[in-house]
């Protein structure tokens, strides 16, 4: 039997469980929920910290008792010294001792705030890591010294304490230690997913206490803190790790306890979690910190959750591809989440659920140029307005063209579809139908984590299964370019693009308008969508219409 409740208007970033009874609450009021039954075992729990707070549901049991308990006397709560924001800062913002100075800085000129800081890895630390792991597969173990990428970052890091005048012994343990793991991979001759996470994590562990130790020495108490020791538990999928909800009262526990008591800033490796079975470090996928951030936002319950990068907020476009991309002043929550999943590298994918559970606005900043406003990502915003708002693209996605070998009035062929890629493991981005065909293109991120054999066979696998009831085409190298904005008016947007693309002699090959009412996706090859990411920005962000 399953039992299920709904607590509405709770603010309850605190959350503990023991096995007959859950308790939250936070800002001076408790909840506590015991279950009837002796033998119930929690099966679902989720809570979030403003709207709806909670979701209970057990196993052979009903929850019948909801007791409001006396307020909790917590000392940081209620008065001028409680926390007040996350601020993270990305690998561009720390690259270098002068970078981290500017950070110090730039964290001390707002002396009304009390942030939580959350770090990445210096700089490109981590791309060079990995590469340091991947030549130490196969450089013999007396040539591990002589891998540029381990004397590049031993020679970074020990010349940022340097340059900063903080003892070198705080990152000494952590060099000795990388050193040591990479004649193990090189022994080994063996670079697995888990020994990869446990390589990278060196990046975070040496920024953060490298920038703590600079805060310290220049009067201002913070601490630093592995997220692997102070409650970040996730799944153990290395290299891609999901944030399971125990972090969220852990982590608040241990961060807030020790802020009552001894008032130092936080100071959180980004990136990084500890498996819930294995207990092994792992991370939160590429430019995971901004998922770091949101998570802690919504377990302190902040105000606000701030993300330094080295551009003016999230822009209407990849600068990288377009140098006219504008910065965007608002987003909701959905936009900034469909724009990262569809390959916006400016926020982790995933990076909006927390914030969004909590209600927290998060503010995309540029360390280079604080003054610069940037954008705040809220739960809603005016949009009677707004026609598009950005645009994304991302490239090397397989598209799949499967039309049904029986005709039309067959039933269950969509659904035969889906099975056979729920069976794979395999995600789906975006998909249009028909009755008798399905074109729909594959998650890059799901399959291109995988080995480069291991992708093809996989691919081989699926043509194969879907060949049973299907004439399949494969189709790789294809681009998706999804247009973020208010498909409420995506009769005025689809006549836009559809001008620009003829004038370009671009053919779509795939459009879709899914429910998330804010982005229209649209399929073109690989080698034109640079050029129609350009042409469609300077139609809809550069010409009086
Ligand atoms: N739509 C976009 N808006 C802003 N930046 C983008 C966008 N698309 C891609 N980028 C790239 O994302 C980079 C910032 O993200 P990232 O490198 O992860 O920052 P950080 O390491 O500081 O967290 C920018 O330098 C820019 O090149
Ligand atoms: N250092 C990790 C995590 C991260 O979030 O980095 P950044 O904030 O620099 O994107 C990475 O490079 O993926």
């Amino acid at each position: 039997m399953m039992a299920s409740l709904q607590l509405h208007g709770v603010k309850a970033p605190g959350l503990g469980l023991c096995s007959k009874r859950l308790e939250f609450g936070s800002k001076g009021i408790s909840y506590s929920v015991t279950l009837a039954s002796s033998c119930a075992v929690f099966r679902t729990v989720e809570h979030s910290c403003r709207n709806i707070a909670l979701r209970v549901s057990c196993e052979a049991g009903r929850v019948d008792l909801i007791e409001r308990k006396q307020p909790e006397t917590r000392s940081v709560s209620g008065t001028d010294k409680e926390l007040t924001c996350v601020m993270k800062f990305g690998g561009s913002s720390v690259a270098s001792a002068e970078r981290m100075k500017e950070v110090a800085n730039l964290i001390l000129s707002f002396p009304d705030e009390r942030p939580v800081i959350v770090l990445s890895a210096m700089g490109k630390t981590t791309n060079k890591l990995l590469k340091a792991g991947e030549k130490a597969v196969t450089c013999g173990v007396t040539n591990v010294e002589s891998i540029e990428e381990l004397s590049f970052i031993k020679e970074l890091h020990l010349r940022t304490a340097r340059e900063l005048g903080v003892d070198p012994t705080v990152i000494a343990k952590h060099l000795e230690g990388l050193h040591q793991l990479l004649k193990g991979i090189s022994m080994m001759k063996e670079l697995t997913l888990r020994t990869r996470d446990y390589l990278v994590s060196f990046g975070e562990c040496m920024s953060t206490r490298l920038f703590s130790a600079y805060l310290n020495k220049i009067g201002h108490k913070a601490r630093q803190y592995d997220a692997f020791e102070i409650g970040f538990i996730t799944t153990d999928d290395f290299t891609n790790a999901d944030i399971l909800e125990a972090t969220y009262p852990a982590v608040s526990k241990t961060l807030l306890g020790n802020w009552s008591k001894e008032n130092a800033v936080p100071v959180v490796t980004g990136f990084l979690g500890k498996g819930w079975r294995s207990c092994a470090i792992t991370t939160l996928g590429r430019g995971g910190s901004d998922l770091t951030a949101t998570t802690i936002g919504k377990a302190l319950g902040l105000r606000e959750i701030q993300v330094w990068k080295d551009v003016d907020g999230v822009l209407t476009c990849d600068p990288n591809i377009y140098a006219g991309a504008q910065s965007v002043p608002y987003l909701t929550f959905d936009e900034a989440a469909e724009l990262a999943y569809f390959g916006a590298q400016v926020l982790h994918p995933l990076s909006m659920r927390p914030a969004r559970d909590g209600d927290i606005p998060v503010r995309v900043k540029n360390s280079y140029n604080p003054i610069a406003p940037g954008t705040v990502i809220t739960r809603s915003r005016d949009m009677s307005k707004a026609v598009l708002t950005s645009i994304v693209l991302k490239r090397n996605v397989t598209m799949l063209d499967i039309a049904s070998t029986r005709m039309l009035g067959q039933y269950g062929f969509l659904a035969k579809v889906f099975t056979t890629f729920e069976d794979l493991g395999i995600s789906v981005d975006v998909v249009a139908t028909s009755e008798v065909s399905i074109s729909l293109t594959l998650d890059p991120a799901k399959l291109w984590g995988r080995e480069l054999i291991q992708r093809a066979n996989e691919l081989d696998h699926v043509v194969e299964e879907l060949e049973k009831i299907a004439v399949v085409k494969l189709l790789q190298r294809r681009s998706i370019i999804s247009l973020i904005g208010n498909v409420q008016k995506s009769s005025l947007i689809l006549e836009k693009v559809f001008q620009v693309l003829r004038r370009n002699g671009v053919n779509v090959q795939m459009i879709s308008q899914g429910a998330s009412k804010v982005n229209i996706s649209l399929i073109v090859n690989d080698e034109e969508a640079e050029q129609c990411v350009r042409a469609l920005h300077i139609a809809f962000f550069e010409t009086a219409s």
